[in-house]
């Protein structure tokens, strides 16, 4: 096994000790042996390999193919492994990144998503309902999300095949079906949560830790075009489920403990589910970037959201739901208030495209400060637009 130690990581590396993500992979010598890693620089340590050589009361959790187990272990865990693997990094039991395979790192229960920038919410609000007011009465007064489908979340790297479905444009007076021509992407923040709870025992903001295991970026893929006809009054449904990509990478909570920030003011006061005026900061002070071909395109600040991600958690959950290990959540689009900061293509170019073209690859990367000068790195995001894989059918 190659040799790898600390001194190695390259000054301000991203991925140093006070990052630590969780990924799951496997090797060209054992590729039917998924199992946890963590990432440390440019290398993956093999955490499952450290902990069985170190006799780890947590090697079972880290022999698994999924972060699941380690997930539902509960905190106490998270904190316990956290610490074992600060002691395993000048250990022999690392692998260069370029030479694993990274895998969809968790089993994902229930997937939802928000819409929690204000700035994001009043300039889509604007081009789909231009004449409307630009949020609707509710969206201050509750965090609005709607279920998405689990099963086509799928890792970064993987190709995405541009859907196929209904649209109709405002001056046609029937529908048609075809390749979506508006296919656009969505950088946002993804929380993946470890310990269940179960129903009817909502989540306060205050166990919010308790329950989120780790941070990693999502690229919400959106075909606009099939929103815009589809979303009436249900909300986004097939121009959103053919395709959520996640990074390889979840990193804890924790690491984010030096990158908190108080969310923007809050034009009314809260129910008290969701007032969070008394509380540790709640935002994140995660710096996004969005490339296309290679071309930064935007940088959105995931500071500026107005809903974080405590609340929406105790928003998911006040009605009685039940909250399972896997279950994820992703933040909504992130977009500040600069014409440089917008996540979406649709606010970029003020709906007018152009979107995605096939062969076009996205890549969203992001950091927050970290203690003393650190950057806290999230595992990137990239996704490769290939062409509609089959005919309509009827034609
Ligand atoms: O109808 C609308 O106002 C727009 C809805 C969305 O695009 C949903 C969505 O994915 C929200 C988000 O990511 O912020
Ligand atoms: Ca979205
Ligand atoms: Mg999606």
């Amino acid at each position: 096994m190659p040799q790898h130690h600390p001194r190695d990581l390259a000054e301000g590396d991203p991925f140093g000790p006070d990052t630590l993500p969780y990924g799951v992979f496997t090797t060209p010598d054992a590729p039917d042996r998924p199992r946890v890693g963590v990432r440390y620089g440019a290398h993956v340590l093999d955490a499952a390999a450290a902990a069985a050589a170190h006799g780890s009361a947590y090697a079972d959790l880290l022999a698994a193919p999924t972060l699941n187990p380690l997930m539902a272990a509960g905190r106490p865990a998270w904190q316990a492994v956290r610490a074992e693997v600060r002691g395993w990094l000048d250990e022999p039991y690392f692998h260069p990144l370029e030479e694993v395979t990274l895998h969809l790192p968790f089993e994902v229960a229930d997937y939802v998503d928000f819409y929690a920038s204000e700035h994001h919410a009043a300039n889509v609000g604007r081009i789909f309902r231009p004449g409307g007011e630009a949020l609707t009465p509710n969206w201050k007064h509750l965090p609005i999300g709607y279920h998405g489908r689990a099963g086509t979340v799928v890792v970064t790297g993987t190709d995405v095949v541009r859907p196929q479905g209904q649209r109709k444009a405002p001056g046609d007076d029937l529908p048609t079906f075809g390749p979506s021509l508006r296919l656009d992407i969505e950088a946002e923040v993804g929380f993946v949560v470890g310990t269940p709870a179960p129903d009817n025992t909502p989540v306060p903001l205050s166990d919010f830790r308790e329950h989120v295991f780790g941070v990693c970026l999502v690229n919400d893929w959106s075909s606009r075009d099939l929103q815009s006809w589809e979303y009436v009054p249900l909300g986004p449904f097939l121009g959103k489920s053919f395709a959520t990509s996640v990074s390889a990478w979840i990193t804890p909570l924790d690491a984010f403990d030096a990158s908190r920030t108080a969310p923007p003011a809050r034009t009314y006061p809260l129910l008290p589910y969701l007032d969070d005026s008394a509380d540790e900061p709640g935002g994140i002070d995660l710096r996004i970037e969005v490339t296309i071909n290679g071309e930064t395109v935007s940088r959105p600040p995931f500071s500026a959201m107005y809903w974080t991600a405590a609340q929406q958690l105790a928003h998911m959950t006040v009605n009685g739901a039940s909250l399972r290990t896997g279950d994820f959540y992703a933040s909504g689009t992130v977009s500040g208030p600069e014409p440089d900061q917008l996540g979406c293509l649709l606010e970029l170019t003020r709906g007018k495209g152009p979107f995605l073209a096939d062969g076009d690859e996205v890549t969203l990367t992001a950091w927050a400060p970290g203690a003393n000068g650190a950057r806290i790195g999230l595992g990137e995001v990239t996704g490769r637009i290939t062409p509609a894989r089959t005919a309509p059918p009827g034609a």
